[in-house]
């Protein structure tokens, strides 16, 4: 068993690496980080001495906290946690964000009279959030902006990041224990608890029921992009990682699967500069996007969108690459592996099949704030999808349980990101296996499933 460190040594070390942090600041005339309105809303391009120094002071804060507040004290305000997001709910859901001068303060009357929620749930919903530090009140019933409550008014993404989360996940969350109660299997795509909360069991996934429902759909998205766009989560460290050069160098084929808008295939695209990218997703999705995809006209020669359910078998046939980006861990196992399934019809003996996911460690083994980011990010898995994330043990099993002619080639994650890279590429002739079986069965097309317990 861990021992946490002595009180002092923790509170030693937060002053250590704060000031490291902070002089980096000081030398370079750089504002200090601050709640105040104008303050910067992130740490940008810190270099990795500092960066450390920063993560240290956040996990060893939080320890220390944690120490000082007790075990008891803390099991008992932590059932309180969804308070948080149900202030920034409504705070977000009733626009109060822009209705306050980002310079300058207003009064709670005057901003009673801006909006239709009423006076009393205003004001408290309000001081609710000041105690996260969202909004001020700088004397009795005047309010301002800090540097947080700022960026709900000037973040697009981060407001739709927070409308997603507190509108669509916080009421699945608050269901999941009736889906899981009556659905103790808990790997229906129709059965979550986003089922249960928006009256969709056994009749669509979420991704159906947003495809019909554009503002819902582009508000995910959007989020999407600013967790896309968040530490740890960048795009840049899959394009920086030298994993395409080979087939780059004979002008091969990516299948970006699920791709969305493209903006992945984009940046790839504008790295490799002889690979050519298809982006297949939902009907809906693909005739949403962009047009043109990129101000580079070498890059949008060679980026295609292909409308392509993949419950169903694959169509671009004999390409290069099949990729995955945060797709596989949507589903639950039945699911995961009739996906993998269902490419085999077009693939080519030596075709890579890549997998960009977060990959569990064991417990414990990542840093405290990765752990918990991690960690969460499962949970959010399985509210909206009954899916999760996995280790490397799962991956492997999907691509044994999918075909014996998939070859796992291993892991890896680039230094820094919260994402892996998963390998497998397809072999049919090393164990001779008819590959024709078992395609598309059983879970129905992406646009109209509603079968239930998909069993492979
Ligand atoms: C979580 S997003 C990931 C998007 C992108 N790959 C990325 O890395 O940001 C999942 C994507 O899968 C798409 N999708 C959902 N069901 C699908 C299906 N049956 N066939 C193809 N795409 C699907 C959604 O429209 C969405 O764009």
């Amino acid at each position: 068993m861990k021992f946490p460190s002595s009180m002092s040594s923790l509170a030693q070390k937060i002053s250590r690496e704060t000031e490291k942090v902070e002089m980096y600041f000081r030398d370079r005339g750089l504002p200090l980080p601050s709640f105040d309105a104008d303050a910067p809303g992130d740490f940008e391009n810190l270099p990795e001495d500092i960066a450390r120094s920063r993560r240290e002071v956040i996990q060893t804060t939080s320890e220390l906290r944690d120490l000082m507040v007790s075990p008891k004290e803390r099991v008992r305000w932590l059932a309180w946690d969804f308070l948080g997001t149900q202030s920034l709910q409504l705070l977000s859901h009733f626009g109060i964000p822009k209705l306050v001068p980002i310079e300058g303060t207003i009064t709670l009357t005057e901003l009673q009279s801006k909006t239709t929620l009423d006076p009393t749930n205003l004001a408290r919903v309000l001081r609710h959030a000041m105690t996260k530090r969202i909004f001020i009140e700088p004397s009795p019933g005047v309010i301002a902006h800090t540097a947080a409550s700022r960026l709900l008014v000037e973040d697009e993404s981060l407001n739709a990041w927070v409308g997603f989360n507190t509108e669509d996940i916080y009421p699945a969350s608050s269901h999941v224990l009736e889906a899981i109660t009556k659905y103790p299997e808990a790997t229906n795509l129709t059965r979550t608890g986003f089922n249960v909360a928006f009256n969709t069991v056994d009749q669509e996934p979420m991704f159906v029921t947003f495809g019909k429902d554009p503002k819902r759909a582009r508000r995910m998205a959007l989020a999407m992009s600013s967790l896309t766009g968040g530490e740890g989560y960048e795009v840049s460290y899959l394009v920086n990682e030298d994993i395409f050069s080979d087939i780059d160098a004979r002008g091969g084929t990516l299948v970006d699967m699920g791709g969305s808008h493209g903006f992945i295939s984009v940046d790839l695209a504008k790295r490799y500069r002889n690979m050519r990218f298809i982006v297949q997703d939902l009907p809906k999705t693909v005739s949403s996007a962009p047009n043109p995809i990129s101000d580079d006209t070498q890059v949008v020669e060679r980026v295609v969108f292909q409308a392509h359910d993949f419950f169903t078998p694959q169509v671009a046939k004999d390409a290069d690459v099949y990729f995955f980006r945060w797709i596989i861990h949507n589903y639950s196992k039945p699911y995961a592996v009739q996906i993998l399934r269902n490419l085999i019809p077009a693939l080519k003996p030596g075709a890579r099949i890549v997998i960009n996911d977060i990959c569990l460690k064991e417990p414990g083994m990542e840093t405290p704030w990765n752990e918990q980011l991690i960690r969460s990010m499962d949970m959010v898995m399985m509210t909206l999808l009954n899916a999760q994330e996995r280790q490397e043990w799962e991956f492997r099993e999907l691509f044994e349980l999918a075909d014996k002619g998939f070859v796992f080639k291993g892991i890896t994650r680039p230094k820094g990101c919260r994402l892996s890279i998963v390998n497998a590429v397809w072999k049919p002739d090393e164990v001779g296996k008819n590959f024709s079986l078992g395609l598309a069965s059983g879970l129905g097309s992406g646009e109209d499933r509603n079968e239930v317990n998909g069993k492979i």
